[in-house]
């Protein structure tokens, strides 16, 4: 703890530990919005494979493209050679005991499992470079252990596993059984115990590595990074480079303040972030949001997070259910919605929701586009204008339109979704990341598009 309290002390943070939320990092400068505070390399990490992402991935920087299997273990996939000599120091090792594991059992190897094992064998690796001297020169050559990437840092990380249900237990203890039939150690070099608590240490501590467009691609242990508390109100933001997690401030942090992301959906309720909270991370949290729960604004705000709007159009009230259970009530003109036409609009969004993502996953863009502003114009009628359903579905529908130049035809709506989405994300991924970069290139594109159709109509 020491070596990584000097190391983080050269990059202007320190870790302190207070007794309501064990450690948290702090700053010992001022950052600015969009400065990176810290990032880190994953200690492990491993694509996903179920059944919304049921591709395969490069194991080293879950490309989808240009796969090759190993010859040798026939379990891992890469895209060219240069991921897999990058992921060869590990996977040297990780190769060998994958190549024994049986046809059967492979098919059961899930992402979790897949970072376990890799966790310890990266851990064994480590612990090797103590050994003979040519062995830890080789070692020590291939696998530097520095302050920030050491195993100890895994070691610090809260595992609750104390406040894990019985349940969760008994499925931690069947993966850690498993872990070891992969790995064949003997008992002195594995303690099914520990390996059952260090799988409740992933659960509230592993990262899920997105791409630019947040679509989820593997899982990541970032140690260091793990240090951050959570807030629903938070200063800074997680995002991923490749493989490269990146923590940046969304507004000035000043010296002495602590770092704090969100690690749940910021735009939720508080009733759905607590529980959300409470499940994955064992916490109830305080932050200013949230101690304002039950009280007149955060019923307020919850109702128009995740509530229905007025039937008045004109009215920008908010709804709460009424005391006769007939509907809901707007609260700023009192007018009743009935509870059966919310049920209709519900249904209808339903079917349209099936379809658009139907269309969209078979590639039938022009219709997903359409399906997707059906289901924007439904959700006007049901939603408050600042609902997440609503803001969900323009989400889907501004990456149909950037990524899909046919949807392009309305180009003054595209500019003003794409100069919104700019001023985001150049906070959150800086200006120089591919994305934004990209983003910057096509918002330039729908600019000209935009003065040249008006061009055109002042000429006519
Ligand atoms: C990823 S770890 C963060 C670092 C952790 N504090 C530690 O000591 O290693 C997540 C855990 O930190 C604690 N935590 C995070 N944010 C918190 C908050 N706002 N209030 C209380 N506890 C929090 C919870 O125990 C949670 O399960």
């Amino acid at each position: 703890m020491e070596e990584l309290k000097n190391a983080l002390n050269d990059k202007r943070l320190q870790v302190l530990t207070l007794p309501e939320k064990g450690r948290c990092l702090f700053t010992s400068r001022d950052f600015s919005p969009g400065e990176v505070i810290i990032s880190e390399n994953p200690y492990v990490s491993v694509p996903n494979k179920n059944k919304e992402s049921p591709q395969w991935k490069c194991e080293w920087c879950f490309s989808l493209a240009n796969l090759k299997k190993c010859s040798a273990c026939h379990v891992v996939w890469y895209c060219s050679s240069k991921c897999q000599k990058s992921d060869w120091k590990l996977h040297r090792v990780e190769c060998q005991a994958l190549s024994k594991v049986d046809k059967e059992r492979v098919k059961s190897l899930t992402p979790s499992i897949r970072l376990m094992v890799k966790l310890y064998l990266r851990r064994k690796l480590e612990n090797e470079k103590v050994g003979s001297h040519v062995l830890t020169f080789f070692l020590c050559y291939m696998f530097p252990s520095t302050a920030t990437e050491n195993y100890k840092n895994v070691e610090a990380l809260v595992s609750h596993i104390s406040d894990v249900d019985e349940k969760q237990l008994v499925l931690y203890a069947q993966m850690a059984n498993l872990v070891n039939l992969i790995l064949q150690w003997p008992d002195s070099e594995i303690n099914i115990k520990e390996v059952a608590e260090n799988f409740s240490k992933l659960a509230c501590n592993a990262h899920t590595i997105c791409d630019s467009e947040l679509r989820p691609l593997g899982t990541g242990l970032y140690p260091v990074i793990s240090i951050i508390n959570h807030s629903c109100l938070p200063n800074s933001v997680l995002v991923f480079e490749g493989r490269l997690a990146v923590v940046r401030a969304v507004e000035h942090i000043p010296k002495d303040t602590e770092v704090l992301i969100s690690y749940v959906e910021t735009a939720g309720s508080t009733i759905t972030r607590q529980k959300a909270l409470k499940e994955q991370y064992f916490f109830s949290c305080t932050c200013p949001r949230c101690i304002k729960m039950g009280q007149s604004d955060d019923i307020r705000e919850s109702a128009i997070l995740e509530g229905y709007c007025c039937k008045n159009s004109g009215c920008n009230g908010f709804l709460l259910r009424d005391s006769d259970d007939k509907g809901f009530v707007c609260q700023q003109c009192g007018l009743l919605r009935d509870k059966e036409e919310i049920k209709y609009i519900v249904s209808e969004l339903k079917i349209m929701s099936e379809k658009a993502s139907l269309s969209l996953s078979s590639g039938y863009i022009n219709e997903a586009g359409k399906a997707y502003k059906m289901i924007e114009k439904l959700q006007v009628k049901l939603y408050h204008s600042f609902s997440i359903n609503l803001m969900r579905t323009r989400e889907t529908l501004l990456k149909v339109l950037i990524t899909f130049k046919t949807l392009l035809g309305e180009v003054e709506e595209a500019v003003t979704s794409l100069t919104k989405a700019f001023d985001i994300l150049r906070i959150t991924h800086g200006i120089k990341t591919i994305f934004v970069m990209d983003l910057l290139s096509k918002l330039e594109e729908a600019r000209a598009e935009a003065s040249y159709k008006l061009r055109s109509q002042m000429e006519d």
